[in-house]
């Protein structure tokens, strides 16, 4: 699965928070931290693993290269910080701990994942079990609904941007990588090609507003990714890619589907609709009964599924007041975004 991605336009700089509270230090980071191996790399961005001399922490130092292309990209740096800064009360998302400057980068220190990567879980032989699953895509809704509620979109969400605090057992998610995370409303309307091919949203390809829908789509990629170990979009070339996309071509005929209840099938076909204004919001994918069906008792499926056929998960609904009391289920109720599930429901 390819790692491309599109570049801005010349407008890509257009909304870039330059707020920051962390101090960005030149001293040497080495003072601090001792450097302990490269943890990944991105374009731009190089990631190494790093340890506090005086706690023993571990740390992960991301290292952005300050010049691209010739051009000073200073802005986005202190962008993607701002970002995270805005995002420290989302458990959901990597924290950012503090900044360093040298000659060529600025070095995010970040909050370790140590679990690596869920792409390692879509490539693998052996893919999760569907518990799993539906709880890491919970995870991820929560994190980007907070996103959501705080104007923010990531827009380059993909299985390699979310990373797992441990990998036995299987930890919880921490969103990273807001390099492309914009704030909508900061500037007039958003429309960018940006992202990576394989994961883009038809409206991102048509250069049409983007929105919280954006992030959503992505959702619908990473839960299919996981549940078939197959990137749904994938074309042996860019083009091909563009295309399957636009005419949002996916194959549901897969023997992986078997694996998994019908219910996965339905939470992702209504994520991976062409209309951005025809995709359940983040808070409306968490009151999927696919994401509770293993956490819950039957008789409770049975009612969210009662609701379900009356509300955005059927048709789409007219009615706001509609949605509102589904949230208010007492089923769903009980799992509020902001905190994690009990540990005996899942
Ligand atoms: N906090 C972290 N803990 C552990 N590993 C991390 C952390 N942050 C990043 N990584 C690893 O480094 C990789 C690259 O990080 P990141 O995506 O932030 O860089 P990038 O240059 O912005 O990437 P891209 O060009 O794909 O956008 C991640 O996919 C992940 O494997």
């Amino acid at each position: 699965m390819s790692r491309r991605r599109m570049d801005g336009r010349s407008g890509a700089s257009a909304g870039l928070l330059c707020d920051i509270q962390t101090p960005i230090s030149t001293e040497p980071m080495e003072s601090v931290y001792e450097l302990t191996g490269e943890l990944g790399r991105g374009k731009f961005a190089v990631v190494k693993r790093c340890v506090d001399k005086a706690t023993g922490k571990v740390f992960a130092a991301k290292f952005i290269r300050k010049r691209r292309r010739g051009r000073d990209c200073r802005a986005e740096v202190t962008h993607e910080m701002a970002v995270l800064e805005m995002s420290r009360s989302n458990a959901r998302v990597v924290n950012l701990v503090a900044a360093y400057e040298t000659d060529h980068d600025i070095i995010l220190v970040l909050e370790y994942a140590a679990g690596g990567e869920i792409f390692d879980h879509c490539v693998s032989d052996e893919l999760l079990p569907e518990t799993q699953i539906t709880r890491l895509i919970r995870q991820t809704l929560e994190g980007v609904h907070q996103l959501h509620q705080n104007n923010l979109v990531h827009l380059d969400l993909k299985p390699q941007n979310i990373l797992l605090t441990s990998l036995s057992p299987l930890g919880d998610i921490k969103i990273v990588d807001f390099g492309l995370a914009r704030k909508l409303g900061s500037v007039g309307e958003l429309r960018e090609i940006l992202g990576t091919p394989e994961y883009v949203a038809p409206e991102i390809l048509n250069y049409e507003p983007i929105t919280t829908a954006t992030d959503l789509w992505s959702v619908g990629v990473i839960a299919y990714m996981l549940v078939t170990g197959e990137s749904p979009f994938a074309g042996d070339d860019k083009q091909e890619t563009f295309l399957n996309v636009s005419q949002v071509s996916v194959d549901y005929s897969r023997d992986a589907f078997s694996r998994v209840s019908e219910l996965a099938v339905d939470f992702i076909r209504k994520l991976l609709v062409k209309a951005p204004e025809d995709r359940p919001s983040a808070a409306e994918c968490l009151s999927h009964p696919w994401l509770w069906q293993l956490c819950l008792s039957p008789d409770s499926v049975a009612i969210i599924r009662e609701r379900i056929s009356g509300s955005k998960w059927g048709a789409p609904s007219e009615d706001p007041e509609d949605k509102e009391n589904f949230l208010e289920s007492p089923h769903v109720k009980r799992f509020r975004f902001e905190e994690t599930a009990p540990a005996e429901f899942c």
